[in-house]
């Protein structure tokens, strides 16, 4: 068993016994740190996630960017390019359906689909990350791959956590790209 297998395993379990109660009060605080900062409040155009095992629960967010006529965008499963995410413009009555991984996600609809450069902000799920930046995800390689043509250009890639997903160090494989950006419910860390 590797060492990414089992940071993975413990972090995923220790999300999944947050209570109700900490992961509705985590998901409030979400929305005072982003209302609180600049950068990420005005964006236009933002790709967020639907909450799945545990994660730090960006609905009250996504309702939040609505309110402020924000265009919020759901990753969907590419039909044939396996690996790789497509995000797709999500609205309140959007039709809905669930992944082969178990995750709602917007039915396909090639209408819906927006451009990676459209998009401000992609704000990014994650298992665990570390002290530099350093994170690691549920498996698939579906975010490094998305983000790995945004350094310096595009959408700036913003992680998502709670506060126990952070550990010391994570081991560092090739193709990870480290974020430039964080937030959990109490902490905000920027680092390049
Ligand atoms: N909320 C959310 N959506 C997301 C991601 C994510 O991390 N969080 N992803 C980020 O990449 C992509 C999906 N990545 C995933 C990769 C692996 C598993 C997984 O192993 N899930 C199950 C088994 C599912 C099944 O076969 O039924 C598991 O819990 O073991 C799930 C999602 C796109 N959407
Ligand atoms: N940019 C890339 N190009 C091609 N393959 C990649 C790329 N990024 C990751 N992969 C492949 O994807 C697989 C899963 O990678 P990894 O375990 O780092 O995913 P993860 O970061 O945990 O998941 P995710 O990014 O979906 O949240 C690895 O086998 C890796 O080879």
């Amino acid at each position: 068993m590797t060492e990414r297998h089992q940071i993975r395993q413990a972090i995923r379990h220790t999300r999944r016994q947050l209570t109700q109660a900490e992961q509705t009060s985590a998901a409030h605080q979400l929305v005072q740190q982003v209302a609180n900062t600049q950068h990420l409040a005005q964006a236009k155009a933002v790709a967020l996630y639907l909450a799945n095992d545990g994660e730090l629960d960006p609905l009250p967010l996504i309702n939040w960017y609505w309110a402020q006529g924000c265009q919020v965008c759901l990753p969907v499963l590419h039909p044939f390019c396996p690996g790789h995410l497509l995000f797709l413009r999500f609205q309140p009555d959007t039709p809905m359906q669930v992944n082969i991984l178990g995750i709602l996600e917007p039915k396909l609809d090639i209408r819906l689909i927006v451009p990676k450069p459209q998009l401000d902000i992609i704000y990014t799920p994650l298992v665990a990350f570390d002290a530099q930046g350093n994170r690691l995800g549920m498996g698939g390689g579906f975010y490094d791959r998305t983000l790995s043509h945004t350094a310096n250009l595009g959408p700036q890639p913003v992680g998502l956590a709670h506060d126990c997903q952070q550990v010391t160090a994570l081991p560092i494989a090739s193709w990870d790209v480290p974020l430039p950006e964080l937030l959990t419910p109490t902490q905000h860390f920027r680092w390049r």
